[in-house]
Order: C-alpha cells, then structure tokens, then sequence
C-alpha cells in the first residue's frame, strides 16, 4: 500500500467540526468593525445601564448571526448581571415563544407546561430582572418571520417598554435581518420605532480575498496538513464568492474531504472539489429563498414559468402586476434587492427608461428554483 492511500481508520480531517455551519470560530475574521460597534451597544449593559438597541443588516451567509453569538458568549464570560438571550424568529416566532425562551434563560427552566397567561409571564420576567439587578439583551435573529406575522411591533414594544410596567427594567434588543433593501424601522408602528431607535450595523459582502482569508482558516484548523493545495481553495473561492455567501465554501470544504475520503486518498483533488459544489451550491438558494417574501417568490415564479432564460423587465413586470397588484416602484426594488442576494443577474439593453429594457435572468436552474417555491 502506498502512503497516499488512507487506512479505513484513518481521516484527512484535524477537527471536522471547523466545517459545520453552526460552529462558531475563536477568530471572526474582517469583523472587527462590526464587532466593535456591536461591543458599543452592549457596552452600557456592564455597567448597569440600559444597553443601546442595535440593527443587524447584511446578506446571508455575512456573518452577522456569528459575531452577535461571540459578543454574546464574552458578555456570559464576563459578567451574571448581564443576561443575552439568542432567539431564532424562525423557531419562535410568536411574542409567547420569545417571552418563554427568555424566562427559560433567566430562571433556569421553562414556564409552567400548564401555560401561564402572557401578562404573568412577562411580569415575573421585569420582576426578576429589577430583584437581582440584571439586564436583559435579546438578540431576534431572522426578525422578518416576525414582521411577516405582525408580531413584531408587540415584542418589540414588550421589551422595551418594560421598565414603564416595572421601573428599573433594563432591557437591549439586537434585531437581525437578512436582507439588503427592506427598512425595518420604516416599517414598525411608531409608537415602537420612538423608543427602538437602533444603532445600524452592517455586514458587507466578503471580498473574494476575505472569504479566502476565512476560508484558509478552517483549512488550517480543520484539516491535516497539505490535505488542499493553494489554488484549489482559489477555486472554492470562486464559487463561494459567485452567492457571497461563506456556507456554500465552508460546505464545499467538509464534502471535498470526505470525497477525498471516500477514494482513500490523503489529498483533495479538483474532482472531489467539482463533484462538492453539486452537493453545496444549492445552499444559498436554500438559505435565501427560505427568506424571501410572497411577492418575491412570485416575481421568481413568473420567470420560471416564462420557459425562458432571460426575460425583459418590462414583461416581467407585466406577470407580476396581474399576480400581485403592486407598482413598478416595488417590482423595481424586489428585482434589485433578487440581483443584490444573487439569485437573479441583470444586463442593460440600452434601450428603453428607467430600466425598463434591463434583461433579468435567473442565477439558478429553474427547476431547482420552482422547486423550493411555495406561493
Ligand atoms: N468572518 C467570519 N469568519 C469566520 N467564519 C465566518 C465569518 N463570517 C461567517 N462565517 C461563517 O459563515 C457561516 C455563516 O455565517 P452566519 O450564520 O453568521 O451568517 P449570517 O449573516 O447570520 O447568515 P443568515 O443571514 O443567512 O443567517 C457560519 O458557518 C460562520 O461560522
């Protein structure tokens, strides 16, 4: 047996948990600025004051859900009188579930099984928080599956208007929102938005240099040495940065090893890389589609349905007028805001106004689209 080939026992991989997409990293590289406002916000919590509410914003995949659980984990680290709360609004998405994973935080376990009314919940919450002098910092990640229930305005106005029901409350909110055009605070009631007032923080695209940087850092902890060579991580790097979205390299990293694996060989070829990205490219649109909303589904669904492959935009907007009764105002916002999280690509024809003569195409094949459309 030659030594490129592994023994059934053995493994290319140092610590396959660098390349699961919920591990959270000692080192978020190229987020000192937004770890640093995020650590401002939070800030005043550690003295005994009511923390600044802050506004998470970025594409998927940009790291925003990661550097909120690493300011979380160093206020845990540091200090009792400081209580961070992640909530998943996908999970919990009504104000009952929140106030319950909060209760369950601060006590130690959940509410009463036989159900408690909403008003005893929360009281016991603002009661416990002023008795043992903590503060409360909850962090809604995914916050448009509450916008998209209408209950986001009440637990919003819940927490923050809590030190009114009981004086001396002390409650922060971070709320997280995958998207890059929508203005979440334009849409809150403003009764929520005078006392929200959140700090914005915003989570850019990585260049293609940073996702290699990042890229080259799960490698480095991840696998044993001399497992990828330079330029095939260039190539991962390419295809991440083609969605902007750092799970589909990561992803492409675990399955290229275990491809790798797979043929008992000690080194990843560009086989194993090209025959990973069938399995991991599907992740962006996953993760993307999952949090569109009905009408974007519907504009998407119009271009599949079109049997084409690009179509102009004015005949696009034609489909998604009869189906939505919205203006071209909108449809002009949802195109760009498709073309910002790539899914759809756009090319000038040159001809017509105000874009109408912009050749929209999906980034996707259709029938893996439609598939995981459901308006
Ligand atoms: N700067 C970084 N350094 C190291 N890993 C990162 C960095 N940014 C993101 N990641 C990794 O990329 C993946 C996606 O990151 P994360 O979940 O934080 O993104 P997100 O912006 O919250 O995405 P979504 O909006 O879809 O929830 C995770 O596996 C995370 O560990």
């Amino acid at each position: 047996m030659t030594k490129d080939l592994l023994l059934w026992d053995q493994t290319i991989f140092k610590e396959q948990e660098y390349f699961e997409l919920d591990f959270l990293p000692e080192n978020l590289l190229h987020r000192d600025a937004q770890m640093r406002s995020l650590k401002f916000s939070v800030s005043p919590a550690l003295r005994g004051s009511t923390p600044l509410n802050a506004y998470c914003r970025g594409a998927p995949g940009t790291g925003k859900t990661s550097a909120v659980l690493k300011v979380f984990s160093e206020l845990e680290n540091a200090t009792q009188k400081v209580v961070p709360v992640y909530i998943n609004c996908q999970v919990d998405s009504t104000r009952y579930a929140i106030f319950a994973q909060i209760f369950k935080k601060l006590f130690g376990y959940p509410p009463p099984s036989s159900g408690i009314s909403f008003k005893k919940l929360f009281s016991q919450i603002a009661k416990h928080l002023v008795e043992k002098k903590r503060v409360l910092i909850v962090a809604l990640d995914d916050f448009n599956y509450l916008m998209a229930s209408k209950e986001a305005d009440e637990v919003l106005y819940s927490l923050l208007r809590m030190h009114e029901v009981q004086p001396g409350a002390k409650v922060g909110v971070i709320t997280i929102l995958s998207d890059l055009t929508l203005d979440m605070v334009r849409d809150l009631t403003p009764q929520v938005q005078s006392v929200f007032l959140p700090e914005e923080i915003a989570f850019p695209q990585y260049s293609p240099e940073e996702i290699k940087d990042i890229l080259k850092y799960r490698v480095r902890y991840g696998f044993m040495q001399g497992v990828i060579s330079d330029e095939l991580i260039d190539i991962v790097t390419g295809y991440t940065a083609d969605t902007g979205d750092l799970r589909v390299g990561i992803n492409m990293l675990k399955r290229a090893g275990l491809n790798a694996e797979r043929r008992a060989s000690r080194a990843i070829s560009k086989e194993d890389i090209e025959k990973a990205y069938e399995g991991s490219r599907y992740i962006h649109l996953n993760y993307t589609i999952r949090n569109l909303k009905k009408e974007e589904k519907v504009l998407l669904k119009c271009i599949v349905a079109s049997g084409k492959e690009e179509m102009m935009s004015g005949e696009l907007y034609e489909c998604f007028k009869e189906k939505t009764d919205l203006g071209y105002t909108s449809f002009y916002e949802m195109v760009n805001r498709l073309e910002g999280l790539k899914i759809l690509s756009l090319n000038t024809t040159g001809k017509g106004t105000r874009g109408q003569s912009r050749l929209v195409s999906l980034m996707y094949d259709p029938g893996e689209v439609e598939k995981r459309i459901d308006v």
